[in-house]
Parts: C-alpha cells; structure tokens; sequence
C-alpha cells in the first residue's frame, strides 16, 4: 500500500489531500502520480470508483507555476455534470497551493464564464463543445497548456465529439503532456488515443475483472410488461439508501420519473433534453437525499461519483457493455458496498452473455419478488422505524396514553396496529409506461457493440458543450409523491433479501 505522504509531493498538496481524507493512494493512483510527475503521457485504466481523478489531478496540480497567470492544465470531459464535478475534485487538490480552477460548459451563460476566464484560471475543466466556441471568441488561449486530461474519452467518441477534440488539441502546444482515463478502454479510442499522444505510458490496474469486486451484480428475467412492477417491488424489498435506475432512452426517463412518483417514490429523472439549471437541480437534490431515486439515461450519469448510491437498476439492459461497466460503477465506489440488478426480456438474454463475457463476471439469476414479498418488505422497515423510535429516551411524553392503551388491547395486538398504520402497502396504482422496442436479438457471442458509428444519436445526454441550453426543462409532475418513502433507513444489508434462483 502506498501512502500519499511517500510519493514526493508538495507540502501543500499533501495537507488538501489529507483534509479530503485520503490517506492511501489506490492502486491507479499509486502508478499513474509517479508517472505523472516525470511528466509522461498515460492511458490509464482502471475501475469504476477507483480514484482517477485524483490520479492525474495531483501531477497536474503539482506542475502548476503559482507565478504564471496563464492556463496551465486543461481537462476535457463529455458532460456538463461531470465537468463540474471534477472540477470541484481539482479545487480540492490545489486548495492549500491556491490554484484557481475554473469550469466550462454549455448551458451556462456564456458572458458569465467569459469574466471568470479574466481571472486568470491556471486549470480549466470543460465540455468540447463550449470549449471550442472560447477557443473561436479568442476567450480562451491554450498556448501555455502543459498538460492535457481527456476524462471519460471513451463516450466523448461515443458522442461524436471526437472532432470537436481534435480541433481543441491543434490549439494546445504538441510538447504538452496528454493524460487520458476511463474505466473501460475500447479499441477505437486505444488507437485514437494513442494518435495524440508520444509514446503513451499504459498504466492499467491489474485486474482480472473490469468491474470492482463489491458490486453485487443480478440479473432479472421480466418481459417488457412486467417491468414496471418487479421495479416497485424491488424497491420495496430491497429499499435503497439512494438509488439509480437507468433506462434506454429520454422518454423512458421521463415516463419511468412520472410513474415511480406516481407511486409515491421520490424519484426524479435526468437526461441531456432538460436545462441545465434542471439538471443541476437534481443532482443537488439526489446528493443531499431529497429524493432518493434517480432516473438517468446512460450519458447523463457517466463518471458521476454520489456517495451513497446503494442500488443501480438497469430497467433496460444497456446495448454496449461498456455502459454498463459504467453505469453499475455508479455504486461500489471508494471501497463501499453495491448491488446492481439489471433487467432482460428474453429477447435480450444474448446482451447478458455478451456483457458477462466483457466484464468477465456472470451475474447471478434473481427471482423478481412478489406482492407479498414487497409488502413483507415494506413492514420491516415499518419494524425498522419503530425499533429506532423506540431507542429514544424522550418518549415520556407518550407513555401515558401508551399504558392505557394496553390496558384494553393485547400487546401483540397494539405493535400489530402500529406497525400496519407505518406500513406503506405497495402501490399498485396503474401507470403508463410505454413499451420500448426490445434490441435487435443477438446471439451469445461476437463483436461488442457500440462502438462503430461515430455519434449515436437518439441515446440519452446529448452533447454536453455545444450550444446555449437545450429543451425547457418542464416536465409534467415528477415530484407529486407523498412523503420520503418508507422514511427509516435499512440499518445493515442483512435484512436485505436477496431472491437468488442459482
Ligand atoms: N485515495 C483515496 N482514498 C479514499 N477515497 C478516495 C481516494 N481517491 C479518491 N477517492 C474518492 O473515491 C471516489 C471515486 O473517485 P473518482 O470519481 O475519481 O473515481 P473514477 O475512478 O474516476 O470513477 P469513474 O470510472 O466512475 O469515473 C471519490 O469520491 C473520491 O473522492
Ligand atoms: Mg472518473
């Protein structure tokens, strides 16, 4: 194990690291510092959750001269969300080294990001898009770059951003130091990577498996009607801490955030139709645990790092398996515990095996539960709510009426009837939730999909950095659900039942 304190860092990086709290360096960040430090191009690779923004986040802060104004480091990310979450990560790093970084993306007023570029940033972190429209108002100048992130270069290829990239990088000096990162690495980017770059450092975690070990990983065999419900109950059953639920496409978001509030879930959807400032909004929501179910297309949740997030449900099995070593790794992050549970139409069990052939994991069979189960596990948490209730010291207050009400009832009887008034029933109020056309049927093996076109449009996220905002954000009552589901937390994963067939 490595420490941060034994990799030559600066006096000041050492004490921002250790207010973020970390203490060991993972294993990508064990290799690529070093690396980083001499100054070396890296591909590096490693899981989800894994710390790979720290990893070339420190090298690229440690280069940075206090006594240049000019910008210093760029970092190029595909969405709007992410661009501001690593950001944030790099304002950490170089908050005791007083590095200003800034971020960039589309949607955001762009007059606005113009007064903060006068402020000198040392690092920007920005979409491709918005990018390049500073680089065309002569708003940003990259001739002091020295050093070059492509986080998540895998979907910026995926969105057909990879023009976009090149003519950022002709603006960039050639002597700069090319840093690219992603947990899955495809060939087409491998080779376009490898394009950019001088005598590239391939740094990839050892690892027998592409996704990390405290993921649990399910599947679920349901046809396209059936869907919606083994969803609700799962919830129920399994009640996340907070959860993701991924599916195909923009109106499957939108209808599935629609139901599931229907239903008195607080769930709320994002995808690259709605405003910015709407996206924004509900992460922040999500983060703080107002509403503990988001619905994502794939795109929009890409490198998003949540504490917290117990659950993914895949409602719709991805196409390409590299989303789904991205989407399940939005749990199982910095070493916490996950489940993902992914659903397939038997049409679709040949994506099964081809994901289960990339990540190299068999995923285990799940039984989807049934009304009584969900109802069962509605009541333990009601059980769960009453246990804590009754751990306070402060209930004098009741215990009055509390004592008369057992001298006429059975004492059985009285929890009986708290736990039923506590017990939300599950809902079975009927919902609209269109069918979506199952993916074309494909046999067990063979090439990975995804990754030939270049854009793939139709997909959820849209581009992240072109253009002002998208679309108007209203969408028809997604936060209409009652109070917090259930309220009480599951107190351990061992009430968590699990309904394994194999
Ligand atoms: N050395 C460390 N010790 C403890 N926690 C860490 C360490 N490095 C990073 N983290 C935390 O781990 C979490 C995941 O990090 P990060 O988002 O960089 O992962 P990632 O590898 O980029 O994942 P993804 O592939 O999903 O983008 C973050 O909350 C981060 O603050
Ligand atoms: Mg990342």
């Amino acid at each position: 194990m490595t420490k941060f304190a034994d990799l030559n860092l600066s006096a000041s990086t050492l004490k921002s690291v250790k207010r973020m709290g970390f203490e060991e360096a993972t294993p990508i960040q064990a290799s690529t510092i070093p690396a980083g430090l001499e100054g070396k191009d890296i591909i590096g690779q490693a899981q989800t959750g894994t710390g790979k923004t720290t990893a070339f986040g420190i090298p690229m802060i440690e280069k940075i001269d206090m006594k240049n104004p000019n910008v210093q480091a760029l970092v190029i990310a595909p969405t709007r969300e992410l661009a501001i979450q690593v950001s944030e990560e790099l304002y950490r790093i170089g908050s005791d080294k007083r590095a200003r970084v800034l971020s960039v993306y589309g949607g955001q007023d762009i007059q606005r990001q113009i007064r903060a570029m006068k402020k000198n940033p040392h690092i920007i972190v920005g979409t491709p898009g918005r990018l390049l429209d500073h680089i065309k108002r002569r708003t940003l100048k990259l001739d002091n770059v020295e050093t070059l992130v492509l986080d998540e270069a895998d979907e910026m290829l995926n969105m057909g951003f990879i023009e976009d990239i090149e003519s950022i990088l002709e603006t960039v000096p050639s002597t700069r130091q090319t840093l690219l990162f992603s947990a899955t690495m495809p060939d087409p980017i491998r080779r376009i990577a490898e394009r950019f770059m001088t005598e590239p450092e391939v740094i990839k975690v050892k690892s027998k498996e592409v996704t990390v070990s405290n993921i649990e990983q399910y599947f679920t065999k349901v046809t396209e009607k059936e869907k919606f419900d083994v969803l609700s109950r799962l919830i129920d059953v399994q009640s996340p801490e907070l959860a993701i639920v991924f599916g195909r496409t923009k109106r499957r978001v939108d209808e599935l955030s629609r139901a599931l509030s229907i239903r008195g879930y607080l769930a709320e959807g994002i995808h690259g139709d709605l405003s910015q400032a709407r996206r924004m909004t509900v992460l922040k929501k999500f983060k703080e645990g107002r509403i503990d179910i988001l619905i994502a297309t794939d795109v929009a949740a890409r490198g998003l790092d949540i504490s917290g997030v117990t659950h993914v449900y895949n409602f719709d099995i991805p196409q390409d398996p590299e989303s789904y070593v991205h989407r399940i790794g939005r749990t199982g992050r910095a070493g916490k515990k996950g489940m993902s549970i992914t659903f397939v139409t038997p049409r679709e069990m040949g994506y099964l095996r081809v994901v289960e052939q990339t990540t190299k994991k068999k995923m285990m069979g799940l039984k989807p539960p049934s009304l009584n189960e969900a109802m069962e596990g509605q009541q333990r948490l009601a059980l769960d709510k009453l246990t804590e209730a009754a751990k306070e010291s402060d209930l004098k207050d009741y215990s009055q009426l509390a004592e008369e009400f057992l001298n006429d009832h059975d004492p059985i009887q009285a929890v009986a009837a708290a736990i039923r008034v506590l017990t939300k029933e599950p809902d079975t109020t009927p919902v609209e939730i269109s069918e979506e056309r199952p993916l074309p049927s494909r046999g067990g093996g063979g090439n990975r999909g995804g990754y030939k076109g270049g854009s793939r449009s139709g997909k959820g996220g849209g581009r992240g950095g072109s253009g002002g905002p998208r679309g108007g954000g209203s969408r028809g009552g997604s936060s209409r659900g009652g109070d917090r589901r259930g309220g009480g937390k599951p107190q351990s994963s061992g009430r968590r039942k699990s309904y394994n067939n194999n």
